[in-house]
């Protein structure tokens, strides 16, 4: 690559608790020889992907060239926090070759693909590949789907068809954005379910967009990067909710952080968690703890029901040793309620 090449920047997208920060935790650590950097988008104020991609310690992307903007979401910033970020990323003097920006899981994408249709930031950088990265479970589990009884209903009152379910117009405009889907969690499903699953995908997509599975975002790097699809002069064939209403709100969804003591026995900690996601019908909980008597910090990750924890490295010296947690869910969320089942 001269200096006067484009860089090339792959967007990853996929709703929350997909497998997009372990995508990209696989892609770090197996991508070879490629100077890369990363832009991390959060929803909830727990910077945890950052933490969870600066802790691969990986030589080829060092930890200055890890930008987190904990801001809620993209889209909506895109101005005001997506630009400086990248404009100080390619000011290095060893400027990347390669970035990979990791979009909120309650991110549209298309406004962030459109800003790299801005002059300014097309002279120099292109918009490589839209990776949409979907827990195969979950929609398995039909979580993404409309409510067929209110879809009828609105037929029967005359009305035109409106999207009842929150979930699914992120869900949908994600995977109209992509130029490739990766079918995640396959683990969590038989081979014809996945197969379905994937085929059904690919029907929602007008252009034709592969489907590729995959377990624990295991990927070869090859795959997802130098797709050259140059997302941003295809805007028209990338349809979004967004274009309808550029002023959303968000306001389908709330988070909130619950800050716990120590704990003494995560088994039971996260049997507690998995308990209340499901009660309270929340979709993400994730955050770092710390374990009574242990050097190591926890970290804890509940995609709905499921739960995943691991110690993933020691605290440092000096660092206070809170255990907070962020809980995301649809709006309506009971968050007293739901502190008070966490702290009994
Ligand atoms: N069973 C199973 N779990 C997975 C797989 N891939 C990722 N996970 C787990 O799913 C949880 C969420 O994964 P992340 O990579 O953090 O998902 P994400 O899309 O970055 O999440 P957000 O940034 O919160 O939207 C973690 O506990 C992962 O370990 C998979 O293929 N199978």
């Amino acid at each position: 690559m001269n200096a006067f090449s484009k860089i090339p920047v792959t967007i990853v997208t996929g709703f929350l608790g997909a497998g997009k920060t372990t995508l990209i935790r696989h892609v770090l650590e197996t991508v070879k020889g490629r100077r890369l950097a990363l832009i991390v988008n959060e929803f909830g104020d727990v910077g945890v992907d950052g933490e969870v991609l600066r802790a691969c310690g990986v030589e080829s992307c060092p930890e200055e060239n890890i930008v987190e903007l904990a801001n809620g979401c993209l889209c909506c910033t895109v101005a005001d926090d997506f630009l400086p970020a990248i404009e100080a990323l390619i000011a290095h003097e060893r400027r990347p070759e390669h970035i990979i920006v990791e979009t909120s899981g309650l991110a549209l994408p298309k406004p962030l693909i459109k800003a790299f249709d801005w002059p300014e930031v097309r002279a120099r950088l292109t918009v490589d590949g839209v990776i949409a990265v979907v827990d195969g479970r979950a929609v398995a589990d039909g979580r993404f789907a409309d409510d067929p009884d209110a879809v009828l209903q609105q037929r029967a009152d005359d009305q035109a068809v409106d999207h009842d379910n929150p979930l699914e117009e992120v869900y949908e405009d994600q995977l109209l954005a992509a130029d490739l889907v990766v079918l995640n969690k396959t683990d969590l499903l038989d081979a014809e379910t996945a197969s379905r699953v994937g085929g059904e995908i690919a029907s929602a997509i007008p252009r034709a967009v592969k489907v590729v599975e995959a377990r624990e975002g295991r990927i070869d790097p090859a795959v997802l990067l130098g797709i050259a699809a140059a997302a941003e002069d295809d805007l028209a064939n990338r349809p979004s909710h967004h274009d309808a209403e550029p002023e959303h709100d968000h306001d389908d969804f709330d988070s909130f952080v619950v800050e716990i003591p120590a704990t003494a026995d995560p088994e039971a900690l996260v049997a507690k968690l998995a308990k209340v996601a499901e009660d309270h019908d929340v979709l993400r909980i994730k955050g770092f703890v710390e374990v009574a008597g242990k050097p190591m910090r926890l970290l804890v990750q509940g995609v709905g029901n499921r739960f995943r924890h691991q110690f993933d490295r020691p605290w440092n010296a000096g660092e206070a040793r809170r255990s907070r947690l962020v809980v995301i869910g649809e709006k309506g969320l009971d968050a007293e309620a739901i502190r008070t089942a966490i702290a009994a």
